[in-house]
């Protein structure tokens, strides 16, 4: 299957860093706290890749590094070292070594990000409907009805109450945020979307219902995807393969399945017989 993202030795480090950094932080370290400097080393030579319409999972516990994963490769971060080329349309771009301008011409064309808290994903001062034609602005929609259309089917999608689409985000529970959040992602129909923890403090049955919406976009649009997660369970419905992560190395990788059911590392062991 084509790849829609090759990603080489990507680090991470906060703080002034010096020559030892990388040696004696991560798993083995049992550390991502230089312990001459001070610099935490949020990831240490992260490799992997996505292939077209694939739902990969990264999970770890807290402090492990997957958000600043994710905000890396959308630009929210910039890397200390590494390589990520993304493949659309079978044009390849180097994504770190582009200029300011052509990488926020690749967030606001061909990259999705829904973030587990919405404040950062949504601006609550203007309306829902508002917030996603930004998005299609950005996408080079500029025809009120066609912007309003769209918006429409968006909210549809994502099952929010159209009437709502002129009313601002406060006045939403949270899952309906989420909600927003994934349809003003959507907007620009991208082919790689990532996901930061978007159920973790939802109620249970609301969460149900985003992860079988996230699920039913994959399959419909094929969507390309990185699900950051410290639940296994969703994990377990949502990824294909997964990524497990401690100190800012990947630990384990695989295909769920397997990984669930014949964990290798001690600590993924040790996830997997606490969620049982
Ligand atoms: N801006 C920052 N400055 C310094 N350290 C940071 C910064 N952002 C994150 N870190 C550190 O980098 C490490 C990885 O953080 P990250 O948020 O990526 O982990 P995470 O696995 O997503 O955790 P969580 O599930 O709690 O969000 C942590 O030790 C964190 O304290």
């Amino acid at each position: 299957m084509a790849k829609v993202l090759e990603v080489n030795k990507i680090t991470k480090i906060y703080g002034k860093q010096c020559l030892d950094c990388l040696r004696m932080t991560g798993e083995a370290a049992n550390t991502n706290i230089c312990p001459r400097c001070g610099s935490v080393v949020a990831l240490q030579d992260i490799s992997f890749q996505l292939h077209h319409g694939e739902i990969l999972g990264v999970m770890g516990e807290s402090g492990s590094g997957k958000s600043t994963l994710v905000q890396m490769l959308y630009f929210d971060q910039l890397p200390s070292a590494g390589e990520v080329i993304f493949t659309d349309k079978e044009t390849k771009y180097d994504i770190f070594s582009l200029n300011a301008a052509q990488q926020r011409w690749l967030r606001n064309h061909k990259f999705g990000m829904v973030y587990q808290n919405p404040h950062l994903g949504l601006n609550f001062r203007i309306s829902a409907g508002g917030n996603i034609a930004e998005r299609l602005l950005m996408g080079d929609l500029f025809n009120y009805g066609q912007i309003r259309d769209c918006i429409r089917r968006l909210l549809e999608r994502t099952e929010v109450s159209t009437q709502r689409m002129d009313c601002l985000p406060t006045s939403f529970s949270g899952g309906m945020q989420q909600r927003v959040q994934i349809a003003r992602a959507l907007a620009i129909d991208p082919p790689l979307l990532f996901l930061d923890e978007v159920t973790t403090g939802l109620d249970l049955s609301v969460q149900a219902k985003i992860l079988d919406l996230i699920l039913e976009i994959q399959q419909q649009l094929g969507v390309a995807m990185i699900v950051v997660t410290h639940d296994l369970g969703v994990i377990r419905l949502l990824a294909s393969r997964t990524l497990v992560m401690k100190y800012g190395q990947v630990v384990e990788s695989g295909l769920t399945d397997q990984i669930l059911e014949d964990p290798q590392h001690s600590y993924t062991q040790q996830l997997v017989a606490s969620a049982l």
